[in-house]
């Protein structure tokens, strides 16, 4: 307790958010300096570093995500072997920074989401959603003898909310404008954004995931070169091709494009179940290769394009978007947001001087910096949270 105690007391902390996203490519781990919290906190990025799975151990995660493969005995071991994993990376970006364990003050930690139920399912009288991430908090904190904040995503299941997305809280705490109406937009395997318009305050957040983001663009790519290639690299692949107009709106005819804000998705949604049934409509259509690489990156771009048309525009007008994650490096596929967006400012993280790798994981050191304040670190806006709650479980 002593510990917690003169952690609560300090002005200025030194902790490490660690993030393991949908694509599991690997375990993003950041150093960051936080003085104040609140709306006063201040961040500095010190160290950050992508610590990648083998090949191996992501097979091992993709086969969680699926009920027929992802047994309870694998989660169970599972959720060890990653404690194991999201430790080493802290201990590592903390080696790297040229520190030692004993100097930090927390650790902030995603974990890995295996699987996640945003809508309400009713199961023995109660109506319920769920949300799922493994990596135990408590092998971290043993391993590395920081106190460690984990599992935050239930507790504001538990407030009536949907468990994601959680970045708008920090994205509001650090990059809100008094003047401009900005969109902090996010590519992962899904796409994500958080809109701050001009002036806002926490309650006039706008967040949502818009749709898929690199998950359908790696898993065609994968397919079209027989498991050679893992993503689009700079977008190559697709900037040869040309975009199938009548496959790319049948694609966005979905009815999660549609669904009104707040909403969240993932792999149960746009998996490989959903590229399966791409795949046979493209085949059906005579689209491939560079073609059917082009057309799902433009699904991507458009989704996008149009849900900022289609819940953000009319109400709050839009200046600035900033691209953050895996996908502001898909050059064909951030020129194709420009082509969407006439008029709107686009820039990537990295025009801006900050880093898109390390943007969720210092958000999670963020939420940790929170958690130990006391503070309620859910934007029930972005979530959907009956109240604001405080998020995080603490492994002492
Ligand atoms: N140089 C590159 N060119 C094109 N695409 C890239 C490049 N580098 C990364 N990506 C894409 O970014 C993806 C990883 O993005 P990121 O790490 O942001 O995802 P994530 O955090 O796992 O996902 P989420 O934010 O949905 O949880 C890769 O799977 C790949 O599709
Ligand atoms: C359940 C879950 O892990 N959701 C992720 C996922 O990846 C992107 C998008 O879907 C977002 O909603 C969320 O992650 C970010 C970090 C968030 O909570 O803001």
């Amino acid at each position: 307790m002593d510990r917690l105690i003169e952690i609560y007391n300090k002005e200025e902390r030194l902790v490490v958010g660690l993030m393991s996203g949908t694509s599991v490519d690997g375990i993003d781990a950041a150093l960051v300096r936080i003085k104040g919290k609140g709306t006063d906190t201040e961040v500095d990025l010190l160290e950050f570093e992508n610590y990648p799975y083998s090949d191996e151990m992501r097979e091992k995660i993709f086969k969680l995500f699926s009920p027929e493969t992802g047994t309870v005995d694998k989660i169970c071991h599972m959720n060890f072997i990653l404690g194991e994993l999201f430790a080493n990376a802290a201990l590592g970006v903390i080696k790297k920074a040229g520190l030692t364990p004993d100097k930090i003050d927390l650790i902030g930690s995603h974990g890995q989401t295996i699987y996640h139920i945003p809508s309400p399912i009713e199961d023995s009288g109660y109506m319920v959603r769920s949300t799922l991430q493994i990596g135990e908090p408590a092998v971290i904190a043993e391993r590395t003898g920081i106190v460690t904040v984990a599992d935050f995503r239930v507790r504001d299941v538990a407030a009536g909310g949907q468990g994601a997305p959680l970045v708008p809280y920090t994205e509001y705490i650090m990059y809100r404008e008094e003047d401009k109406t900005i969109a902090l937009q996010n590519i992962g395997g899904i796409a994500n954004v958080t809109v701050l318009p001009a002036g806002c305050e926490l309650d006039d957040i706008i967040a949502f995931d818009n749709g898929p983001g690199n998950m359908v663009i790696d898993e065609i790519v994968k397919r079209l070169t027989d498991g050679r290639m893992r993503f689009d690299e700079n977008g190559a692949l697709a900037g040869k091709g040309k975009v199938d107009q009548v496959l790319l709106e049948e694609l966005l005819d979905d009815d999660y494009f549609k669904k009104t804000p707040p909403k969240t998705t993932g792999r149960e949604y746009f998996g490989s179940q959903y590229v399966d049934k791409v795949i046979k409509r493209a085949s059906e259509l005579n689209v491939w290769g560079y073609d059917l690489a082009a057309t799902v990156t433009a699904l991507t771009a458009k989704s996008i394009a149009l849900s900022y048309r289609d819940f953000i525009m009319n109400q709050y007008g839009l200046d600035r978007v900033i691209i953050g994650g895996g996908g502001s490096y898909n050059e064909t596929l951030v020129n194709m947001i420009r082509g969407y967006l006439d008029g709107v400012e686009v820039l990537t993280q990295e025009d801006i001087g900050f880093n898109s790798d390390a943007k969720e994981a210092v958000a999670f050191a963020v939420l940790a910096n929170e958690a130990i304040n006391g503070n309620c670190n859910n934007a029930v806006k972005a979530t959907g949270a009956d109240h604001p709650v405080v998020m995080g479980k603490i492994s002492m």
